[in-house]
């Protein structure tokens, strides 16, 4: 689904991603963990063709990320950092323009199933320069997954939920790769990557300090925070 090549990502003399190589097959729920201002958000930004990289190779979904950027996020459902979306639109009728953007039929059923899955029906007449951070968030989630892609990449996919919510996410984060879809995900909380990961990469200051299965024996049972504080300090 994703490879990754020797992928590097210098500003000035800064390299934020150093030489990285990844592979995330389908059907897993991969999390790209480190410290802050450890490359994940570049890494991702390369993944989705945000960002150019300054050398490497990527492919999504067999797809060369460099050369066609656009086909990229026509299979992808894609959430960037921080993402809002338009001010001037409601929530409703922003989640109606992506259903139209991704050429859905019968979308009005979708979308009302996400107000509802994620409890936000009543807000979706307010303009979304009015929402809360976490409603934004909300409807950032409920237009990545609205076409069902095969693959959903998501920086940081629970900010600014309650515990609530979160619990909603990751049950249908984990559904949903049962059913066959794929997930990245970038995080810095290591419960939620040891709770519905089944692959993990750690960055750290750039470069890649550990890839494997959730199982990986160099884990083992003990707790992520653990190995994770070995790998970066
Ligand atoms: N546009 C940019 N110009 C210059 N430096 C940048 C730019 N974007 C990122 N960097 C630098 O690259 C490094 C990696 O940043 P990045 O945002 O990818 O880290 P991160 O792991 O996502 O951090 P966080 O967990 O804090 O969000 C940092 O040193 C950052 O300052």
């Amino acid at each position: 689904m994703i490879r990754a090549k020797n992928l590097s990502k210098h500003f000035g003399g800064t390299r934020a991603v150093d030489e990285v190589s990844l592979e995330v097959e389908k059907g897993e729920l991969f999390g790209l963990l480190g410290p802050n201002g450890s490359g994940k958000t570049t890494m991702i930004r390369m993944l989705t063709g945000q960002t150019r990289p300054t050398s490497g190779e990527v492919t999504v979904r067999g797809v060369d990320v460099l050369s066609s950027p656009l086909r990229v996020k026509e299979l992808t459902g894609i959430i960037p950092e921080q993402e809002n979306p338009p001010s001037f639109l409601t929530a409703e009728e922003y989640l109606h323009f992506v259903a139209k953007v991704r050429k859905l039929e019968d979308f009005e059923k979708q979308c009302d199933w996400w107000f509802s899955y994620l409890d936000f029906a009543d807000q979706k007449d307010v303009l979304c320069k009015d929402l809360s951070r976490g409603t934004r968030q909300k409807l950032m989630l409920s237009q990545a997954f609205l076409h069902e892609p095969e693959l959903v990449i998501i920086d940081e996919p629970l900010i600014n939920l309650d515990p609530l919510m979160q619990r909603r996410i990751k049950d249908f984060l984990k559904s949903y790769v049962k059913k066959g879809g794929t997930v990245f995900i970038s995080t810095h909380i290591l419960e939620i990557a040891r709770e519905i990961c089944t692959g993990i990469a750690i960055i750290y200051k750039g470069k890649l300090v550990f890839s494997g299965r959730m199982d990986d024996p160099a884990i083992g049972s003990r707790p992520l925070e653990e190995f994770f504080l070995e790998l970066v300090s």
